[in-house]
């Protein structure tokens, strides 16, 4: 049986060049599943793999992660084309209406924080985030929830005995646990939903290890580093692209003092891509594998330990499950 892999937000960046590097590695032996919101963006990032993949099976599947409705039907379309799904890439991500804080940047460098504000984005940017048609949180319910959902749409195909499915979250070095609140998983109130979400998401990760594990499935989340995608672009909206070309000798010099400046999509796929060879028993819940690439352009990929406890992991997964259980009355109610 051939091996099934569904990655999230497929189309472009680090998920395109995980398909990318998992076809190089084994393109006849694996099903791969572009799951993304935009067909016409997905078709062309289909017709780039087989380009290069000729032999490969390449399947496409709409998913919005922002709405709860095509999050079910997407998981009821997997059901029906697959009895099994062994990987699951949860890497679909948005960082809306970011806002660079120019000044806390130029007064960063000169700080001895340098080149951890460098390497986390931390303390230099904040979103304004926007509500979903479901009355979620955009930036949760897209980076999270939505995923969420999906994990516990798919059950069936993921956790079977005596086989193990592997989870794997695009999470960020950028995940701080002072930008997440107990009291408002949503960051309703906050100024760092992506940061947030992130964390999130590491919790989630750890929550999902203790309730899953027995039954076959295994999560693990990945920092991919700082990669020029849009996701990044966007952070700079007047600053157009061929600036940032210009910038990338300045950013390899970086690259000198922090590792985590991955900067292309290939790099920054090295611990999604990494993660996929391990055996996911041997993988311990409470790290978070860091794709780095070295100052002379050497990719690595580097265990560290996350800032997440099981008590929290816990209470966050019981929130979660009852969000869950109140947006499927929701969407009954609306059904009737
Ligand atoms: N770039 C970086 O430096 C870092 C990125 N990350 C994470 O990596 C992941 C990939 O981002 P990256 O490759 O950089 O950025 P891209 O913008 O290139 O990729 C994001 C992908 O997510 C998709 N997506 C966004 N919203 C949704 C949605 N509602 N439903 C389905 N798909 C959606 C996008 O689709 P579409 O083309 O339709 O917009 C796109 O395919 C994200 O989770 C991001 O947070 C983490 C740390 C650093
Ligand atoms: C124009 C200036 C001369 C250079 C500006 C650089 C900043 C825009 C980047 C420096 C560090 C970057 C960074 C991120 C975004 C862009 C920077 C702030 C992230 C926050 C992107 C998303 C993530 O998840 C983080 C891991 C990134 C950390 C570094």
């Amino acid at each position: 049986m051939n091996k099934v892999v569904l990655v999230t937000g497929a189309n472009s960046g680090i998920g395109l060049a995980l398909c990318e590097r998992l076809l190089s590695q084994d393109s006849e032996d694996l099903q791969l599943v572009l799951a993304c919101r935009n067909m016409r963006r997905a078709q062309g990032a289909c017709a780039a793999l087989l380009t290069s993949h000729p032999k490969a099976q390449v399947a496409l599947l709409q998913l919005d992660t922002s709405s709860i409705s095509s999050v079910i039907s997407a998981a009821r379309e997997v059901k029906l084309r697959y009895n099994r799904l062994d990987y699951l890439y949860l890497n679909a991500g948005i960082m809306p209406n970011p806002q660079f804080d120019v000044k806390a940047f130029f007064k960063g460098l000169f700080s001895s924080n340098v080149v951890t504000m460098l390497a986390t984005g931390a303390g230099i940017l904040t979103q304004k985030d926007d509500v979903t048609s479901d009355g979620l949180q955009e930036v949760f319910a897209t980076n999270l929830f939505g995923h969420f959902l999906l994990i516990r749409e798919l059950e069936p195909v993921l956790c079977h005995t005596g086989r193990t499915s592997q989870l794997i979250w695009t999470s960020s070095i950028n995940a701080h646990r002072s930008a997440f609140n107990l009291e408002d998983v949503q960051h309703l109130r906050g100024t760092q939903p992506y940061s947030s979400s992130k964390y999130a998401s590491d919790l989630l990760s750890l929550a999902i290890n203790t309730h899953y594990n027995k039954q076959g499935l295994f999560s693990s989340v990945i920092c991919p580093g700082f990669v020029m995608t849009s996701l990044t672009y966007g952070i700079l909206p007047s600053f157009p692209a061929f600036l940032w070309t210009l910038l990338m000798p300045l950013f390899w010099l970086i690259r000198m003092f922090t590792n985590n400046f991955t900067l292309t999509p290939y790099n920054g796929a090295e611990a999604l891509f990494g993660l996929f060879k391990q055996n996911p028993e041997s993988l311990d819940p409470q790290v978070k594998y860091h794709s780095l690439t070295s100052g002379l352009g050497n990719n690595y990929t580097q265990p560290r330990k996350m800032d997440v406890d099981l008590e929290t992991s816990e209470v966050f997964y019981d929130k979660l499950l009852q969000l869950e259980s109140d947006v499927r009355k929701k969407l009954k109610e609306k059904q009737i």
